[in-house]
């Protein structure tokens, strides 16, 4: 999706939206030009003693300058980031939205935190580069015009300047943070990287000895990043000549005298000085851009990867010469599978053979590269088979949250009646005894209060209280000695007689299977039907 048809999608109406504050932000610049030009010519007035009504106007045109200018930021900061976190918030809505329903998906690579910050640069495109942007362009035409109108020759002079502080400073801004952007990052990737490396191996550093390399290392990389820093800092340090420039030029060219010319030349300081937020706007623009882009481009989902008109969910599955990776060449390449319910298929081999990426297959976390996948004589995409299935994988996520909210997630109308039977299911039951707040007990983050084996037991528990069609467990009874395991999947065979169920696992019990698969080298090499009664 294009970054301005998601912009007005996350925001309709935006620009009626963001107007109000743009007005108070050109409004709020004028009154502080206003101020700086008034009190200029105020005191160089006073110098000739006029009449005291004539100051008294001007002081107060000053005090009110000054309360409006006030007032007037505070309006344009409300504003502003009332606009953008609703923006935000509607990229936010658009994004989780399109990925419920399989009008967006997260490529394997995208990470959580990247993500976020992505969708937050929409805030920054506002607030940052929008706002300054529409304030400059306005304070610098008003100020422009009215010294145009005392003084057209000093309006000439000072719109030469304001115009070239609009385009020098921001646009060399651009260029170097372009360019600076490309060794930046890495660089503090790096210098992130090597703290969190002393951090983390404290100990091993001070046991040999290593310290003084790692510091030294470290030192060169900031010293590294510091001298790119400055350099894109340039543009913006340049500019901050260019309002004494403007004024300077009025001074020159302008044929009015005495304190009119100076508070002319004022404005005209204070013109271009409302242009040098530019240059940090700039910068944020690429930024924000590019980010926003990452975010277009999660929509852009191919029609084989969206969900398909299939009438309910998918119970039954054929894959035939099914071929699918991680992008970087097939990990799998002519599976075929047959699913159906009652259906339970073992997935055998050793490790690296693929297993794990069959199940994310069927679990619709890949889309196959080739082959087809059929289900009710329809063709069917990673996004039904999302809908359709449930499972224990390796990236199953933990909330940190309580034992009952953990497996709500899988059927929010479930009872606690229900939520215990599948924690028992899953031999859970003994170690739910122990809890002292029972199902309430919050489980840490990502299930950090859990061990290994818990935590794995609590997304089984949580697969099998979803009523899913399908499931797919890898390595369900990981880290349960042999007797448990046995029991714990005779108890899941038992509770998913009506669904189809596919186990990767190093701990066969071929008893509980009607097919053994065996995967090698993302191929099934051998298939196994078992007669079962
Ligand atoms: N996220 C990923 N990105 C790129 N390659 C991956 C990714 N996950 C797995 N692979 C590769 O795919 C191949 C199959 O891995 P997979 O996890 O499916 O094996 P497995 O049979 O489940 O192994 P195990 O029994 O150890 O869990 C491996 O060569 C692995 O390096």
């Amino acid at each position: 999706m294009r970054t301005s048809g998601l912009i007005r999608s996350a925001m309709p109406g935006l620009g009626r939206a963001l107007a109000p504050a743009g007005i108070a932000g050109v409004a709020g610049e004028l009154a502080s030009i206003g101020l700086l030009s008034t009190a200029t010519w105020l005191l160089c007035e006073a110098a000739r003693r006029p009449s005291l009504a004539v100051l008294a106007v001007a002081i107060v045109g000053v005090r009110a300058l000054a309360l409006g200018r006030g007032t007037l930021r505070y309006v344009e900061r409300l504003r502003g980031h009332d606009v953008a976190l609703r923006m935000v918030a509607g990229l936010r809505g658009l994004l989780f939205g399109g990925l419920v329903e399989g009008r967006a998906r997260l490529a394997s690579g995208d990470l959580l935190s990247r993500l976020v910050s992505d969708v937050d640069a929409g805030q920054d495109l506002l607030v940052r580069c929008l706002l300054p942007g529409i304030t400059a362009v306005g304070t610098g035409a008003a100020v422009v015009t009215g010294i145009a109108v005392v003084d057209p020759a000093a309006g000439l002079a000072a719109a030469i300047v304001v115009l070239l502080a609009w385009l020098g400073p921001p646009l060399s801004a651009a260029f170097v943070s372009r360019r600076t952007a490309k060794r930046l990052a890495p660089l503090r990737g790096e210098l992130a990287a090597a703290v969190a490396d002393q951090l983390h191996g404290a100990a091993d550093l001070t046991a040999a000895g290593a310290w003084p390399w790692l510091l030294r290392h470290t030192h060169l990389l900031g010293i590294r990043l510091a001298g790119n820093e400055k350099s894109a800092a340039g543009p913006a340090a340049a500019g901050l000549f260019l309002p004494a420039t403007g004024a300077v030029a009025v001074l020159s060219f302008t044929r009015v005298t005495g304190p009119v010319a100076a508070a002319l030349a004022m404005a005209a300081f204070g013109a271009v000085g409302s242009a040098l937020p530019l240059v940090d706007a700039a910068a944020y623009w690429h930024r924000s851009i590019r980010s926003l882009g990452r975010v277009g481009s999660l929509f852009d989902v191919s029609p084989d990867e969206q969900p398909k008109a299939v009438q309910g969910t998918v119970r039954t599955l054929r894959l035939r010469s099914v071929h699918c990776g991680y992008g970087s060449g097939d990990v799998l390449s002519g599976v075929d599978l047959d699913l159906w319910p009652g259906r339970r298929v073992a997935l055998v081999g050793p490790s690296g053979a693929g297993k794990t990426t069959l199940l994310k297959l069927i679990a619709g976390q890949l889309a196959p590269t080739a082959g087809t996948m059929i289900a009710g004589g329809r063709p069917v995409g990673p996004a039904d088979l999302a809908a359709s299935c449930r499972g224990v994988l390796a990236d199953s996520h933990v909330f940190h949250r309580s034992v009952r909210a953990n497996l709500l997630i899988a059927r929010p109308v479930a009872g606690d009646d229900e939520v215990t039977e599948a924690l028992h299911r899953a031999g859970l039951g003994p170690w739910l005894e122990t809890l002292p707040a029972g199902l309430d007990t919050v489980v840490g983050e990502d299930g950090g209060r859990l061990s290994g084996g818990q935590r794995q037991r609590l997304l089984l528990a949580r697969a099998l209280l979803s009523d899913a069609p399908l499931l797919v467990l890898d390595e369900p009874t990981e880290g349960l000695d042999r007797a448990t395991a046995a029991e714990v999947l005779a108890s899941i065979v038992e509770a998913t007689h009506d669904r189809a169920l596919v186990v990767a696992t190093h701990d066969l019990d071929a008893a509980l299977f009607q097919e053994i698969l065996d995967v090698r080298d993302g191929r099934v090499v051998r298939r196994e039907s078992i007669r079962t009664g």
